[in-house]
Parts: structure tokens; sequence; C-alpha cells
């Protein structure tokens, strides 16, 4: 199989009765690239990551990963390619956060094998990289909120995928978290997605942004290209001052308040 892990989308509408919420979406993630989604609320983000990691059908257009259209892809199979980590996503057993991470290994075990060493690797190699491996043995109900994201993108992790879809994974992170969550997502070998609310943090970890309204991509570049203070006015209705970052092609966006 070919390692290539490009994610491409071919003009994909999805809706709820008349309702279009994603517009005729077409979009090519390279292999390797970090791939920054923003928009108001509403417009359509979540929607468009469940689409293109095989969560939800679209009715029509497609979308191909590693050449292949990912409709025709068992699950299993789709699993052990692709890892999602879901907004608020609810984790309601009792279990413990080794537990919840240990999950991400599901779609490589066969009924027959049993558990590891490569699989007991990749769950303590996952908790290192979020920084819980001190609280693997944990009662999951009793993590704060950004410890559960923690967890959940140690669940992702482990799952070894080879390209990861994040729905807003900075949400309950103190900031130091928001940067290092991001940075490893940016630094890890594989092809990512993330929805993300803060633009300064997209414009910091991301190689491209793709910028939704009402369903519809309205922009698409280098956070250089696509953050500009007309932009921002246009689809956040919001006013800013952009400054490049000395030193890098990276842009500042500092909010004033109108
Ligand atoms: N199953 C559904 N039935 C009805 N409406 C839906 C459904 N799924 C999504 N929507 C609507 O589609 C729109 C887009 O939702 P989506 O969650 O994709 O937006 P988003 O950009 O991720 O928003 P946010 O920034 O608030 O998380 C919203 O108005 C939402 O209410």
């Amino acid at each position: 199989m070919s390692q290539d892990m490009t994610v491409i989308a071919e003009n994909l509408v999805w809706g709820v009765r008349r309702r279009v919420i994603v517009d005729n979406v077409s979009l090519t993630v390279r292999q390797g690239e970090t791939l920054g989604l923003i928009g108001p609320n509403g417009s359509g983000k979540s929607s468009l990551l469940r689409l293109l990691a095989g969560l939800k059908r679209p009715q029509s257009g497609r979308v191909e990963i590693n050449g292949r259209d990912i409709a025709g892809i068992p699950r299993r199979i789709l699993a052990q390619q692709l890892a999602f980590v879901q907004q608020n996503a609810a984790t309601d057993t009792n279990v413990s956060v080794r537990d919840v991470v240990r999950l991400g290994r599901t779609p490589h075990r066969s009924a027959l094998s049993g558990w590891s060493g490569a699989d007991e690797a990749a769950v303590a190699k996952a908790l290192e990289r979020v920084d819980m491996a001190d609280r693997r043995g944990q009662p999951w109900q009793t993590l704060s909120g950004g410890e559960r994201q923690r967890v959940h993108i140690a669940r992702a992790l482990a799952q070894s995928p080879r390209v990861m879809f994040l729905d807003e994974p900075t949400n309950h992170l103190d900031i130091h978290h928001q940067i290092e969550i991001l940075r490893m997502v940016r630094d890890l070998d594989l092809t990512s997605i993330v929805a993300l609310h803060d633009m300064n943090l997209a414009a910091m970890f991301c190689d491209r942004i793709v910028v939704l309204r009402a369903g519809a991509i309205v922009a698409c570049g280098t956070p250089r290209e696509v953050l500009t203070a007309p932009l921002l006015r246009d689809v956040f209705r919001v006013d800013a001052a952009v400054a490049a970052v000395a030193g890098t092609d990276r842009p500042h966006i500092r909010f004033q308040p109108g």
C-alpha cells in the first residue's frame, strides 16, 4: 500500500431537510500537513470533519484517502488509519485513564491476539505525550475537563493513525497544554485536520487554513494569506490589527474592541 495519506474531498454536500450545512466543499490535505479549519459557530466545521473522517455519509461528493474512496473502505480498516478526537466526547463507563487509552488499540487487534508488547508501548507513549502517564490508574470520572480532553487525545494517538481529525482539541486546556498539544500535532508525522476557534493558535501551528462560512469555503491558504483584517471583519465580524511575528512568516492578530 502506498504511504501517501493525502485527503481529498470533492464537492461534498450534506444537510438536514432543506438546509444545506456543508455546501459543495472541495479540498486537498497533503501528506504530513496540518490543516486548520476555522469559521464562526455553526459554519459547519464539525460536520465537515465528520464527513472527511467517514463518520457521516455525504449526500453527494466523495472523500478519498490514500487514493481510495472512503465509502468503500471497511470501518475497521479505516479505524487503523484514521483517528477522530471529538468535541466533548463522553466516556461514561467506570474505567481508568489507562483503559480509555487502551481502547485506541482496538482496530489493530484481532479476536485471537492477546494484548501485545506493542499495544502496551503505544499506550504508554500516548499517555506520556499528553502528560498523563502518572495518572494512568485514576478513575475517568474524577478527571478535570482538560485532563479528559488530553486522555481522549492519547486514545487517538494510541490508535497510531496516519490521519488525525481533531474537533476543537484545545477546548478546556490551559495555555501550556493548548500549545503543547498543537505543537505535538504539528510535529507528528501524520496528516492532521484541526477545527479551531483560536485564530492565533491556528496562525502559529497550521501549515494552511480553510475558512468556512455557512458551510462553504470562503478562503484557503497559508495563515498569512488567509488571516487578514478584511477577512476577519467580513467572516467573523471583528475588527483586528494583523501584524507579522518577527522573524517568521506567521501573522499575529490583535482584536480591537469596537
Ligand atoms: N443532525 C443535525 N440536524 C440538524 N441540524 C444540524 C445537525 N448537525 C448539524 N446541524 C446544524 O448545522 C450547523 C453546523 O453545525 P456544526 O456543528 O458543523 O458547526 P461548527 O462550525 O462545528 O460549530 P461550532 O463552532 O459552534 O462548534 C449548525 O447550525 C447545527 O445546528
